[in-house]
């Protein structure tokens, strides 16, 4: 069933739209409303998507990036489905969450990060582009992957949050220096995956500048930027990848271990910052930067568009296309 985006969006309100990642298939206190799996032009999304309300009745939705079941491998998210259909229901901003390996000494295992820059080691088989299959060509700004404004005011946040966290902890362990820390302004590799990196590669990841890996990010960021979405990553570091010379290499076991209790951490942060983020969104500035991204990113002689292209592309970007 294809519903209109208008239809949607109206009847549902949504300004945030949340990514869950390994670990992380549902939030915290939020009650439940509906689901909606709407096929887009690019298929459905990885799973149907939750909507539901914050204690306000702020409505939020919620999707499993690799299915409720975790069902999906990294290179197999339907991602452009998947951002075409938040958009679509109105949402104007996006926390992904995402599990990561560690490349750095100071950022442990149960760390936040708010990355700010990307490498992308991708390898061409995830389709990466809306504008892929049409005769309209679009170049996307990407210099800065994530919508600045809205990491730093998540970062004071999420900063907040677990700076509760980590008292808690460290007063449960006497340990000073226990408990989840946030690091910002830092860098996420996207390797393709499935398989971890080699030691050889972890360690050219680090000299490359690299701080954090997954298989995630990308084309993820890509496509909410061309949907013109504030876009935002939350990484739970849950091991120290494969650089480190007299340690084990990654294994999915060492992943598994902590990811219970990040996900436990994510959905914390979700259930304090969504409140607020929602009506921080609402005023308009936080999400300014991100729209009219795309205004002169569209190459000026695909004008010739067919009436096919502009009715799929009016799914993601209304303003251009309808
Ligand atoms: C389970 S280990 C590798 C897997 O975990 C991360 O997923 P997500 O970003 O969705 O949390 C990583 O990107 C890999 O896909
Ligand atoms: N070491 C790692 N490499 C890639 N993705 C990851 N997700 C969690 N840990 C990871």
């Amino acid at each position: 069933m294809r519903l209109l985006p208008s239809v949607l969006k109206h009847r549902l309100a949504v300004l945030i739209g949340v990514i869950g990642g390994s670990g992380l298939y549902h939030l915290d206190n939020l009650t439940f409303i509906k689901h909606v799996n709407p096929e887009t032009p690019w298929g459905f999304p990885s799973s149907p998507i939750t909507i539901c309300a914050l204690p306000s009745g702020t409505r939020v939705a919620f999707l499993a990036r690799h299915g409720t079941g975790h069902s999906i491998a990294p290179s197999a998210v339907p991602a452009r489905a998947n951002i075409a259909a938040l958009k679509a229901l109105g949402v104007r901003a996006v926390l992904a969450f995402s599990a990561v390996g560690s490349l750095r000494e100071d950022i442990r295992p149960g760390d936040v990060v708010l990355p700010a820059q990307i490498i992308d080691r991708t390898k061409g088989v995830r389709p990466a582009s809306f504008f892929e299959g049409t005769g309209v060509v679009a170049h996307a700004a990407f210099g800065d992957p994530f919508a600045a404004r809205l990491v730093r005011w998540l970062e004071g946040r999420v900063r907040a949050v677990l700076a509760e966290e980590a008292a808690r902890v460290q007063r449960e362990t006497g340990r000073p220096d226990a408990g989840p820390r946030v690091h910002a302004d830092k860098c996420v590799v996207c390797m393709e995956g499935p398989q971890f990196s080699t030691r050889a590669e972890s360690q050219m990841y680090r000299a490359w500048g690299g701080d954090i890996i997954n298989m995630s990010v990308l084309p993820e960021a890509k496509l909410a930027r061309e949907a013109e979405l504030s876009y935002a990553l939350i990484a739970t570091a849950t091991d120290y990848d494969s650089w480190r010379p007299h340690e084990d290499a990654v294994t999915a076991a060492e992943v598994f271990k902590t990811l219970q209790e990040n996900a436990r951490i994510s959905r914390h942060v979700a259930a304090t910052v969504l409140e607020e983020l929602n009506a921080a969104a609402a005023d308009g500035e936080l999400l300014a930067g991100e729209v009219g991204a795309m205004q002169y990113s569209i190459m000026p002689r695909s004008a010739q568009q067919t009436d096919e292209d502009r009715q799929k592309l009016a799914y993601i970007l209304p303003t251009y296309f309808s």
